[in-house]
């Protein structure tokens, strides 16, 4: 009685009790102070269970009611799964944010059993739907016209098709050997007044010095040109010619996709300007859409389209699709820029970190030219192409059968540069089990299992695994032999391993066999047409990586000295 009479007498005490804000804050203080106590108890006791054979996944402690892990995760997503993951050390931990609970997997085998449930357990059909209407304003339309989205998304399996994937890499490939040495499209010590740049140089920012050597905006210069070429080759020529912003407008769109997941989009420079150039590529892919439609009815388009001849099957079909399913023009054309981005955001990222780091170390250089010299290499018939340049010579297949240093330096430019979260809806409860191997390379007395309950949702910590000391040593190093080993005929062979940059199940990468014959045809093509080097200083010094999800920008582009090894 002594304590509380003492208690009612002190002056702090006495003001909570009087004035109302005070006691709001202190009530907040203290609610924040027992849920900490409360949920920190409960992931402690979670913790603890080392001996059992099934789990309750440890739920990362949190401070604010409700609000559970939501700052953390927006301050740093990336750091917050870290520290959690190595806080608990187990295959799967949670988070609570809101009124949602979301497992984080961070272990290789929970992914693999993740990838191979069916959709009716694991859907990502939400999060499609949020993301289309979120980063492409489709006003719901994807989960409106469900049978339309569904007959849209299954004619993209051609794309896993061999027709498909030997007429893309095939047309890309020849354009490749012509176009290696228009990467910069000046002839040595010309003077280029007059003479207008092409779209990926004005995009580079391209300057020509006297002593016959370019510099650069090499993310610039890289994404653009990889992006003329295969746009062209997918939507046909017309497409660029008729709208010469689409591709400013895609590369502008994607710095700022990261702000329209958030409230911010209005109101950052980014996030507004992204929106912009969204109603921009909108525009432009209904019009072409329009203009194929047209002609696919017998009909002839507007002049400006020319013949419409050189589009591919995959992209005719798809017009097809649409027209046959009775596609809103929303629906069409909101879709439609989301695979434009798909096609070209991913590839030709990567080429631009690959050849960075490649270009970076001239051991690994020398290395990858000799490896790939007997598949890619000047035309031994002394050809030429458009401007007078020489052409190359591309063996593909041998370039993906023999060329494992290559290979595994495309992996692992996606290890480090990749960092996107698979997010999927759990439909119906799943039981999850990590590996014997898991668990003892996480230092676990036993694998243990986890049922993950209907009305979750599961995220695959991508980026973090890629960075997991226990899953590849080293993260930090850039080791492209990590992913080579010796294949069934004692040959040298690079394998993705645990490594899972496409995706997974029903919605994984539809491009991803052209994917990764395009990513070593034009990488090696470059590597042997070009030298680079930094403008200043003796060595290129890799740019620091924007935001995580999916392939990262460079936070500012790096300015580079190009010059040609074939005149
Ligand atoms: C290095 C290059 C690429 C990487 C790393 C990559 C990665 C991915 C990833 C992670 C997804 C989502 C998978 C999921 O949700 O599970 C995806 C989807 C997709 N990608 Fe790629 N991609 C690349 C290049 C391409 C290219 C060149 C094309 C087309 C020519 C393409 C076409 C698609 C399509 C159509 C989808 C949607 C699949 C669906 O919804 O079912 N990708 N890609």
């Amino acid at each position: 009685m002594g304590f509380l009479r003492s208690l009612q007498h002190n002056s702090y005490v006495e003001g909570v009790l009087t004035s109302l804000p005070v006691s709001l804050f202190s009530a907040l203080i203290l609610t924040c102070i027992i849920t900490r106590i409360v949920t920190g108890m409960r992931s402690t006791i979670a913790q603890n269970q080392v001996d059992s054979v099934s789990k309750t996944p440890n739920r990362i402690s949190y401070w604010i009611p409700w609000v559970g892990s939501a700052l953390s995760f927006a301050r740093d997503i990336e750091g917050t799964i870290r520290n959690g993951r190595d806080a608990s050390g187990d295959g799967i931990i949670s988070y609570r944010i809101g009124s949602s609970t979301y497992y984080v997997v961070n272990m290789p085998s929970l992914v693999q059993q993740i990838f191979a449930q069916k959709s009716a357990t694991l859907s990502k059909q939400k999060v499609l739907e949020w993301f289309m209407k979120t980063a492409f304003d489709d006003k719901h339309a994807t989960r409106d016209e469900h049978a339309a989205f569904h007959s849209h998304h299954t004619a993209l399996n051609l794309m896993l098709k061999e027709d498909f994937i030997n007429e893309a890499t095939n047309k890309t490939a020849r354009t490749v050997e012509r176009e290696a040495a228009r990467l910069i499209t000046s002839a040595p010590q010309t003077t280029l007044e007059g003479k207008p740049l092409e779209p990926w140089e004005e995009a580079g920012k391209v300057a020509f010095n006297a002593d016959g050597t370019f510099d650069a905006n090499f993310y610039q210069l890289i994404v653009h040109y990889m992006g003329q070429i295969v746009i062209d080759m997918l939507w046909g020529k017309a497409l660029i010619q008729n709208y010469p912003n689409l591709q400013s407008d895609m590369w502008d769109f994607d710095e700022g996709v990261h702000h329209m997941l958030t409230p911010l989009a209005k109101i950052t420079v980014n996030g507004r300007r992204a929106i912009a150039c969204r109603t921009r590529l909108t525009e432009a892919m209904h019009a072409w859409h329009e203009a194929v439609a047209t002609t696919q009815h017998g009909e002839v388009p507007a002049k400006k389209w020319g013949a419409l001849d050189d589009i591919s099957q995959v992209m005719q079909d798809r017009v097809k699709v649409w027209v046959d399913s009775k596609a809103s023009e929303t629906l069409q054309k909101t879709n439609d820029v989301s695979v434009l981005w798909g096609v070209n955001v991913n590839s030709n990222k990567n080429v631009f970190w690959m050849l960075l780091q490649i270009y970076s170390r001239s051991e690994l250089l020398s290395d990858i030219r000799e490896e790939i010299a007997p598949y890619v290499g000047v035309s031994p018939a002394g050809e030429r192409g458009p401007d007078g340049f020489p052409k190359l010579d591309i063996d593909v297949d041998g370039l993906c059968k023999h060329c494992p240093l290559l290979k595994a330096s495309f992996y692992e430019t996606m290890r480090i540069n990749m960092s996107g979260l698979g997010i999927r809806q759990v439909i119906k409860d799943v039981a999850l089990k990590e590996s014997a191997t898991d668990a003892s390379q996480f230092g676990k007395k036993r694998p243990q299992s986890y049922t993950i309950p209907a009305g979750t949702t599961l995220v695959l910590a991508n980026g973090t695994m890629q960075m997991d000391q226990r899953i590849f040593a080293n993260p930090e190093e850039f080791m492209p032999e990590r992913f080579i080993e010796e294949g069934s005929d004692a040959r040298p062979k690079a394998t993705m391993k645990n490594l899972h940059t496409f995706g997974g199940g029903l919605y994984k990468c539809k491009g991803r066999y052209f994917a990764e014959k395009e990513v070593l045809i034009f990488a090696s093509s470059l590597l042997v047409m070009w030298d680079l080097a930094p403008t200043q200083g003796e060595e290129i010094a890799i740019p620091k990586m924007g935001y995580a999800g999916a392939s990262r920008s460079p936070l500012k582009d790096i300015r580079v000295r190009l010059a040609r090894r074939y005149n």
